[in-house]
């Protein structure tokens, strides 16, 4: 398979269809090493890291329950289950976190885009590893408590949980949006 048809093929496989074998850590170092050449403005390098694996998958899921209760003191059971099985079916998450310098002339939106790139890069190349991976945010990626128990700072954000691991069937595929009416010629 050429690169673009590679490319033109590539599609998520849903977190709930992941499972094992993980990548081995050299296979996360490869991933990690292809992801960061994404372009970055100034050289910032403004994202970090967390890995999720083995039994802090279920301690993280659990966490999340806590915390809808706190939130949401009525959330049926069903829900709250939810959030258990939420990082436990692929082997590896990795939470990709923007480290945002406040301030700098480079735009906190311009930081923010090279770790969105970042994390779409960390699907290709779990990609082209042979894995399967979704980029996954959910309310979690949000809430005050559940970052700081994750250890952010302040000036940090989740971009996105990147579930990575063996597809279980094959991933059903979603209609794609034509890019030749999205294109038109800017005249001046
Ligand atoms: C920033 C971001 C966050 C996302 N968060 C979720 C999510 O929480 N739940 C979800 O079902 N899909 C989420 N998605 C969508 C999936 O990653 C994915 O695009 C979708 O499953 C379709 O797969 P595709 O990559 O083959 O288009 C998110 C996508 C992005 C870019």
């Amino acid at each position: 398979m050429d690169c673009l048809d590679f490319l033109s093929r590539r599609r998520s496989v849903p977190a709930r269809l992941l499972g094992e074998p993980g990548p081995t850590q050299e296979q996360v170092q490869a991933m990690l090493a292809a992801a960061v050449r994404v372009p970055d403005h100034g050289k910032l390098a403004p994202w970090r890291f967390l890995c999720i694996r083995g039994d802090a998958r279920q301690a993280l899921g659990e966490l999340l329950a806590t915390r809808l209760l706190e939130r949401e003191p009525a959330a049926a059971p069903a829900q709250l289950d939810k959030e258990r099985q939420r990082f436990v079916h692929a082997p590896l998450v990795l939470a990709v976190v923007a480290c945002l310098v406040p301030g700098h002339k480079v735009p906190e939106q311009e930081q923010l885009l090279s770790g969105g790139a970042l994390c779409f890069a960390l699907l290709q190349a779990a990609q082209a590893l042979g894995f399967g991976a979704q980029w996954l945010t959910g309310w979690a990626a949000y809430d005050p408590a559940i970052t700081a128990r994750l250890g952010l700072a302040s000036n940090e954000r989740i971009l996105g949980f990147i579930h990575i691991g063996t597809p279980q069937a094959e991933a059903p595929e979603r209609p794609r949006p034509d890019p030749m009416q999205r294109l038109a010629d800017w005249t001046p």
